[in-house]
């Protein structure tokens, strides 16, 4: 593993998250609050200092690609601006390798809100499947908030937003009976979305509660949408 100060942490992070999002949506704590299709989006209504800051939970199953090509086009910064719409700028401040990146984001302003910015390591990783010999490997891309020395510390310009995100991805292939080769319509990804996301400075909780129901149902539908448009027609990655 490389040596970087922040591996330990983005090691464990990781992985916590992956078992944080293997948990599934049981045990009633999580209220149902969107469904479109295949993606059913679950909240908990959480409070910090007064903030709201409601972890997210969305399952979505998408037909035609693979969990790592799905978690490659959420990590890669190349092609965020194609359906991360609330962005205005976006720097990758380090590069620690080439799956694990320090990002700065800075959001467009969304009334009431201040204009926000998000500074935060993202990792992705394939994670084998050590219970069901026969799946495919899961992967997980990680966003989590980080310090940079290289970020502006905005004096007060911006307000910084705490995130911890999680995309995690499962494929599975219904090989075809007759012994033809794989084809995407065999392909199915089965994916989970958790976020926990500090707003930092203080927004209206009824405001962000309908910022939250308005943007992340449209945010993932979006997003799944872009990567199988432009995985339609290529050779699969597995
Ligand atoms: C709404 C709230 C949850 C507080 C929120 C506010 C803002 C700041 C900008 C903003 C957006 C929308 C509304 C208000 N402010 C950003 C985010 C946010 C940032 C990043 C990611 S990501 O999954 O890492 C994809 C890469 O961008 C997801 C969500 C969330």
């Amino acid at each position: 593993a490389p040596a970087h100060p922040l591996w330990p942490e983005i090691e464990r992070v990781t992985l916590e998250q992956l078992q944080y999002a293997r948990l599934g949506v049981e045990g009633g704590v999580w209220q149902l609050f969107a469904e479109d299709g295949e993606m059913k989006m679950y909240k908990r209504e959480e409070e910090v200092d007064g903030l709201a800051v409601d972890p997210l939970k969305a399952v979505h199953t998408v037909k035609g690609v693979t969990g790592r090509e799905m978690t490659h086009y959420f990590f890669s910064p190349d092609v965020r601006f194609e359906w991360e719409t609330t962005l205005e700028q976006m720097k990758v401040l380090e590069t620690i390798a080439d799956d694990t990146l320090i990002i700065l984001q800075i959001h467009k302003r969304v009334w009431p809100a201040s204009q926000r910015d998000a500074l935060f390591w993202s990792h992705v990783r394939r994670v084998p499947n050590d219970t069901d010999r026969d799946a495919q490997d899961i992967w997980i891309a990680c966003n989590h908030s980080t310090e940079h020395h290289e970020a502006p510390s905005n004096e007060g310009k911006m307000v910084r937003v705490a995130l911890t995100v999680c995309l995690v991805c499962q494929t599975s292939i219904e090989p075809p009976a007759d012994g033809r080769p794989v084809t995407r319509d065999h392909l199915t990804c089965k994916i989970t979305y958790c976020s926990v996301v500090n707003p930092g400075g203080w927004v209206p909780t009824s405001a962000l509660r309908a910022v939250y129901k308005r943007e992340y149902p449209k945010f993932l539908k979006r997003f799944t949408q872009y990567v199988k448009d432009r995985c339609d027609k290529q050779p699969i990655l597995f």
